[in-house]
Formats: C-alpha cells, structure tokens, sequence
C-alpha cells in the first residue's frame, strides 16, 4: 500500500509515516511516501534547479563510474547536477536532513547499516527518458537504496514521465508498477533488486535523485 500523508513535522506522524514505509520497504523492496517535501520547498527547489540550468550548471548524466563511465542520450536523457552537502541553499539541507533521519530509522528497525548519501538534483526535459536499468554499478555496490523525491507541482497522468519499477513476483515474472512524479512525493527502493525506468514526459520533470550508501559517499568515489 502506497502512504499518503500530509505535509508533518509533527515527530509522532513521521514516526508513524516512516513505520508504514520501513514496512513497505521490507515486505517489497519499494516504499512511496507522499509529502516528505511541502509544496513551497518543492517549488524553492525549482528554482534552484532553473538557476542551474540557467546558468549552464547542469550536465548531460551518464552511466557507471570511473572507467566504465559513458554518456548516452537514448539510454539516458537527463541533466543533473550533484549535490554538495556544505554547499547547498536551506531548502535542500532541510531535505537531507530529513532523509537522514529516515536513514537512522531505517538502521534502527530494519537493522540497515546505511552511513551516507549522494544525491543530484534532476530534470529531464519533454520526450527524455532513462530506459530499465539498475542503480547498482559492476564497479561500486555501495548503493543500498535509490532515494528520489519529485517537485512537479499540479502534474497529470497525460503529461506522463511516470516511474515505472518491475517487481519480481517471486515466480520468475514480475508485475508492473507506476508512479507519477507529483510534487512532493518521495520513493524509495532496493537499489540492488529493482529494476525501473523513466518514462518520457510532455512537460520538464524535476526531482532529486539519490542513493543511500553502505558507505561514506566520500569513499565510494575513490
Ligand atoms: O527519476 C526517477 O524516477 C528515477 C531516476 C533513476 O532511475 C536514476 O536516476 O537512476
Ligand atoms: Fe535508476
């Protein structure tokens, strides 16, 4: 089941949400979390993304690291830019420090040993798309759990760019599952087990997309 909550900083509701998500995340592998950002921090986080854009900050993604790194439009046609922990505006520290909070209540009752996070901010313009894939790289399996939050104010399922994950259905197939990339809305998922894809919009899609590290983010690019 899909938690649907109100915008909270009420530490007995998050409590409850991340109960329900710690769950979810166990029992399949993916948890979705509506309104882990209010809809003026999603909005405040647009607008940095368009300054970045603006200003010509955003880069063309790849795939893998190091030696295996590559940059192909037709796999992937994002732009990203990633994210500074000391450098950044209020806005995106307020929400790292909420995804690390999660991420001790995630260790705490899922006995997880996440330690760190990167994370980029992204938008894919119209007709872009990332085709299935895993996040975890041959070359570095510190990523534990994708972690991206969407900042898409007033989005329809017609503007499409959904999230579209494949679960396995524990009988050798696996089922189908979309998730619309409205403001707001958080997803989380076993980066090792999932595959998913982006599907192309109409409109600009904007998140911020990361990863929950097993690992100092620091030493994972070594
Ligand atoms: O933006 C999304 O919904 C997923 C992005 C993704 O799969 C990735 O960046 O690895
Ligand atoms: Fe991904």
């Amino acid at each position: 089941m899909d938690i649907n909550t109100q915008y909270t900083t009420d530490p007995a509701a998050l409590e409850r949400a991340y109960d329900a998500l710690a769950d979810s995340l166990a029992e399949k592998g993916y948890a979705l979390l509506d309104a882990f950002l209010s809809a003026e921090e999603c909005g405040e986080i647009r607008a940095i993304i368009d300054r970045h854009e603006e200003n010509g900050r955003l880069k063309k993604a790849g795939i893998g690291t190091g030696q295996d790194f590559q940059v192909d439009r037709s796999i992937r046609g994002d732009l990203i830019r990633w994210i500074e922990p000391e450098q950044v505006a209020p806005v995106t520290q307020a929400y790292l420090a909420r995804l690390h909070q999660l991420m001790e209540f995630l260790n705490r009752t899922l006995y997880l040993s996440l330690k760190d996070s990167e994370l980029h901010y992204t938008v894919y313009p119209p007709g872009k798309r990332y085709q299935r894939h895993l996040d975890q790289f041959r070359l570095n399996d510190h990523r534990r759990l994708s972690v991206i939050c969407y900042l898409n104010e007033d989005w329809q399922p017609e503007h499409g760019g959904e999230l579209r994950l494949y679960l396995p259905d524990g009988q050798g197939g696996e089922t189908i599952k979309d998730v619309l990339p409205v403001a707001g809305r958080f997803i989380c998922f076993r980066s090792d087990l999932l595959e998913h894809e982006v599907l192309p919009a109409t409109r600009h899609r904007y998140s911020i997309t990361g990863w929950l590290l097993d690992q100092l983010a620091e030493l994972t690019h070594l």
